[in-house]
């Protein structure tokens, strides 16, 4: 009988090398894919390719053997099956522009890892590559979960979704981005994984701050689990399954951001929340934290949504300076006189909520034959 040939697996360009990227890249090559790291700087990429040590954003970890890296975007991306989004989401529009002409004769499969939305636009990562590639929103993926990357980078077990408006797309991802240390789960509720990604950040904000103050866990516990009916009615009235943010993608995700001193938006809270303005915590952090990006335009979806985030007004006004760290957690409803319903069941104690404005809008939009109504 002739040995089997061993099946190679898929060629993947991870474009951004910081601590995401590159444990994505690790992931992916440890289940068997070929990889190709893109760096913005080239001493970065020479350290991957050659050392297979990112010191800066791993320090301690040695990369798989198999990994390349190079800063020319047109040799990470020649002749890719999938690319893989992870640079900072304000400039992940930027660097679409360049990637566009390059993967202009190619279909493979676009994967956001990236955990925001964008300011001024209010849109989804996986809405500004639709946007800027113009391409198949059934080739594009995005990625999810409780994922700190330094602890999967230690290879320490890890469950994640992938998500994509094709079940098949999302299945194909799935598989290369599985290994001994990594699962992936699958899901076609794209709303909900991205905005539960980029939620949690915010209420990951509200738990550094008080952590920095000195509080507690019984008010951590209360803004966790206040943050996820807020998380979920956003996610709701703007398109998003419920269970979505029940799954790993929302509450997942919401338990390791607030409870890992590894994350950079508990990080920057526990900052503010010890008296740095704004200013002093952008300036002291050395990685990329979404959530301080993601207050403004996030707040501009909700009003518009017509969805009350209580929590997430208080981040606002402490990162303007507006309220004292102190004050944030006896905040926890708008609604000072009447006490509102505790509603942590969807469709059931509030009549609806969310819900309900969600299906009134469907509902307005099919009676106005397929436009948004005013409300939209
Ligand atoms: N680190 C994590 O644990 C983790 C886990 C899941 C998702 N994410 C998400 O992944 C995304 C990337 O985060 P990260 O943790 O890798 O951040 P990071 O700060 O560790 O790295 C960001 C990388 O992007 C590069 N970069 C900065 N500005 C750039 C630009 N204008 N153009 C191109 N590259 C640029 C930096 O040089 C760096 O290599 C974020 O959206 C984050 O929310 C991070
Ligand atoms: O370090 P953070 O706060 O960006 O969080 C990292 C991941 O999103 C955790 O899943």
């Amino acid at each position: 009988m002739t040995p089997k040939k061993p099946v190679a697996g898929p060629r993947v360009a991870v474009i951004g090398a910081g601590s995401w990227g590159t444990t994505f890249g690790k992931i992916l090559a440890d289940g068997g894919a070929q990889v190709t790291m893109w760096a913005r700087r080239a001493e970065l990429a020479h350290e991957i390719d050659e050392a297979k040590r990112n010191s800066r954003y791993l320090p301690g970890i040695n990369l798989p053997r198999t990994m390349a890296a190079t800063h020319e975007l047109s040799t990470a991306l020649r002749g890719v099956d999938q690319v893989y989004l992870s640079v900072p989401s304000q400039s992940l529009r930027e660097n679409l522009k360049a990637l566009r002409p390059l993967l202009a004769d190619n279909d493979a499969k676009i994967v956001s890892l990236m955990k925001g939305v964008e300011r001024g636009t209010g849109l989804r990562m996986s809405q500004v590559i639709e946007q800027e590639l113009q391409c198949d929103p059934d080739r594009i993926a995005v990625a999810s979960g409780p994922n700190l990357a330094l602890e999967i980078a230690r290879e320490q077990p890890t469950a994640a979704v992938i998500s994509s408006r094709s079940l098949e797309t999302a299945e194909i991802i799935a598989r290369a981005a599985r290994n001994n240390y990594f699962r992936t789960f699958v899901n076609t509720d794209v709303i909900g994984t991205e905005f539960g990604g980029v939620l949690k950040n915010l209420i990951a904000v509200a738990i550094g701050i008080v952590d920095g103050v000195g509080y507690g866990e019984n008010t951590k516990a209360s803004i966790i689990t206040r943050g996820l009916v807020e998380m979920t009615d956003f996610a709701v009235a703007n398109g998003a399954h419920p269970e979505t943010l029940q799954g790993l993608a929302g509450l997942g995700d919401l338990i390791a951001t607030c409870q890992s001193p590894l994350s950079r938006n508990n990080t920057a809270g526990r900052l503010l929340g010890q008296g740095y303005s704004f200013q002093d915590v952008v300036k002291q952090m050395q990685q990329t934290a979404e959530g301080l990006a993601s207050v403004a335009p996030i707040l501009q979806l909700a009003r518009e949504s017509e969805v009350d985030m209580p929590i997430v007004e208080q981040v606002k006004m402490v990162l303007d300076g507006k309220m004292n760290p102190r004050d944030i957690a006896p905040h926890l409803t708008t609604d000072d006189d009447t006490p509102q319903g505790e509603r942590t069941n969807y469709g059931q104690a509030d009549g609806g909520g969310p819900l309900r404005r969600a299906f009134q809008r469907a509902f307005d939009q099919f009676r106005h034959g397929g436009r948004g109504s005013r409300r939209d």
